[in-house]
């Protein structure tokens, strides 16, 4: 087997714009047929797109040469032509990739400049984490709260196996950033966590053994089959992706990510983290240019904003800092 991830093909050269969102449109092809990218294997996708009688068709496409290196991730919205009738041993192109909403993104470890994006357009990033066995691996957590805020997505922590501990020191320690959160056991009923992602596209992550497995096939019932369908595309070769999407039965879709268990953040600055929070972001204009607003930025605006407001504001000033610190990205 191919260890090669998936992601390998969307390496994106990291410009001076740091995180932000990349246009990637291409010139526009008239009879080009809107679809979603929900599988990929090694260069060749499964694009799900509207069929004739209005229900969803999968679609195998490649994409076209004139997208050049722009690589196709999991949730990307693209445009395809030739045969897009989704019949056995046909195969599609992609000619245009839309502009993404939001991108997951990670580097291979905190020095590689080169990006990977994992998944595009997500809304929610569920960070699935247990509260005890294994212990909550906290530096990963806060990576992932970093990810989620560099790239523009929602993150929600589900933390599961409260049925052995309490959730409430995890609770606390995100109180100040007004992470949102759901406990969440084998036994509990899902109503609330399916709450928040019904309708809308998540991203799953989380490290070994914190039940994701047993939360995803609760979710989805049918999720084992599912992602054994994604096997067939790319010659019946097992899929290495880093990626499956699942449909929720109750409308919207969940992305797992079995390949992911740590997140390089090579990419991201602390500015960029600053920006997923608007009154921080607001205060901080008024910080001297190339301020890394850490407590060891001197002139920093963010300490007065917090001085001059009521105590939660210096609780939130400081779990924004331990955030950007505990990543390392402080300048
Ligand atoms: N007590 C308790 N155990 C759980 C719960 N959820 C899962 N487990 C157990 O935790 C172990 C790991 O669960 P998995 O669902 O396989 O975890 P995973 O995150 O998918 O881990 P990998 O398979 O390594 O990716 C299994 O023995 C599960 O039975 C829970 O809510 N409470
Ligand atoms: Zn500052």
């Amino acid at each position: 087997m191919d260890s090669r991830s998936d992601e390998d093909d969307v390496r994106v050269r990291p410009t001076r714009h740091g995180s932000r969102p990349r246009t990637r449109t291409r010139p526009a092809h008239d009879d080009a047929v809107p679809g979603m990218v929900i599988a990929v294997d090694r260069g060749r996708m499964q694009v799900r797109v509207e069929g004739p009688d209005g229900a969803p068709v999968d679609v195998t496409a490649m994409r076209a040469r004139e997208l050049g290196k722009h690589g196709v991730v999991v949730g990307d919205r693209v445009r395809i032509v030739g045969d897009t009738s989704g019949r056995t041993d046909t195969l599609a192109r992609i000619v245009v990739i839309e502009d993404r909403a939001t991108s997951l993104r990670r580097t291979a470890d905190d020095t590689d400049p080169t990006e990977r994006i994992v998944v595009a357009n997500a809304e929610l990033l569920v960070v699935v984490t247990s509260v005890t066995d294994p212990e909550p691996a906290l530096g990963f957590l806060d990576r992932c709260l970093v990810a989620a805020y560099a790239g523009g997505l929602a993150p929600l922590l589900c933390l599961t196996k409260t049925d052995l501990a309490s959730p409430q020191p995890l609770l606390d320690r995100y109180a100040g950033l007004e992470v949102e959160a759901v406990p969440m056991s084998r036994e509990a009923s899902l109503a609330e966590l399916l709450e928040r992602l019904t309708g809308r596209m998540s991203v799953l992550v989380g490290q070994s053994g914190v039940g994701k497995s047993t939360l995803v096939n609760r979710l989805v019932p049918d999720a084992f089959r599912a992602t054994g369908d994604v096997s067939k595309i790319g010659k019946g070769r097992h899929t290495s992706s880093s990626a499956v999407l699942l449909d929720l039965p109750g409308g919207g879709t969940v992305i797992d990510t079995p390949g992911i268990r740590s997140l390089g953040l090579a990419h991201v600055t602390a500015q960029d983290v600053l920006a997923a929070f608007d009154d921080l972001a607001e205060a901080a204009v008024d910080c001297p240019p190339g301020c890394g607003h850490t407590a060891e930025d001197p002139e920093c605006a963010l300490d007065a904003w917090a001085a001059d407001g009521p105590p939660a504001r210096a609780e939130r000033l400081g779990s924004f800092r331990r955030l950007i610190t505990a990543v390392g990205h402080v300048t």
